[in-house]
């Protein structure tokens, strides 16, 4: 029977098989790696991982998907674990000693930046993550100071991870199609992120790109004096999207 797709679940499947093979050159997929998809669906890349790897565990939210699921694939091999992806513990996948979690997804895009503050709290423990999300969510993520599509997201991903944009998905890729471009986003892990804690990270940048207009020493006024900003190696007078991550960094530890 075939599946009406539910918009509350943000459900756009691919079904371009040049694009869907592209998406698997892209994350390489061995036999022996420890990987989770989010978000299988159809299981349109989830069959064409499972013929590389021997094992894959996958989190779906909707209960007639998970029941297409199980019906479809051998369990030794698709361990399925039906829920809400923001509220998975990814650190319950069994990893073979010596190796990290690899994490997959054409993801829900209304839960996009929820779901990646979710895994960045286990960015020690992951090898990388491949995702397809809104072409404008993923410029923002590998966006450079100077730009307009630099701000919160570029700084609170890019102080942890090595980030880049694969290539960009058309519409017409998916069914139903949705209204926007989609890309392929690489997450790595930084292997030595600078110290710092994230939730007062999180309170520097919001406040510092509350108002974009306005030079940093106005956004955050009342957290930082003029002299905090210039032991932090920031310009007073600069505005916020031009700050680079070490100096919000900087700041977050002065907090
Ligand atoms: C954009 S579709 C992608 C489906 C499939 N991977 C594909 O590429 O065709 C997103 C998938 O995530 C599932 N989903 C939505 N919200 C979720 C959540 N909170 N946790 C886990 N899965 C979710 C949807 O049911 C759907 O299967």
């Amino acid at each position: 029977m075939k599946h009406i797709a539910r918009k509350r679940f943000g459900q756009n499947f691919l079904t371009d098989q040049l694009v869907l093979h592209d998406i698997i050159r892209g994350i390489d997929p061995h036999k022996d790696d420890a990987m989770v998809e989010i978000g299988p669906g159809l299981a349109a890349m989830t069959s064409l991982l499972l013929e590389s790897l021997d094992r894959l565990h996958v989190v779906e939210l909707d209960r007639d998907l998970v029941a297409r699921l199980k019906k479809n694939f051998d369990p030794a091999r698709l361990v399925i674990h039906e829920g809400d992806a923001l509220k998975f513990d990814f650190t319950s996948i069994p990893v073979p000693e010596g190796q990290k979690l690899r994490v997959v997804g054409n993801l829900p895009y209304n839960i996009s930046s929820p779901l990646l503050f979710h895994l960045a709290e286990i960015a020690p423990r992951v090898k990388d993550q491949h995702f397809m999300l809104q072409k404008e969510v993923v410029e923002r993520m590998v966006a450079e100071p100077g730009g307009k599509s630099y701000g919160r997201l570029s700084v609170m991903l890019q102080w942890r991870y090595y980030m880049e944009l694969l290539f960009v998905v058309p519409p017409t890729a998916f069914d139903p199609p949705p209204k926007v471009d989609s890309a392929i986003v690489r997450m790595i892990p930084l292997p030595q992120p600078m110290a710092c804690d994230a939730a007062k990270l999180e309170q520097v940048v919001t406040k510092a790109f509350s108002q974009r207009r306005k030079v940093i020493r106005n956004c955050v006024a009342g957290m930082f004096t003029e002299n905090d900003l210039v032991d932090a190696g920031v310009d007073p007078q600069a505005r916020p999207e031009t700050v680079p991550v070490e100096q919000f960094v900087a700041l977050a530890n002065r907090l």
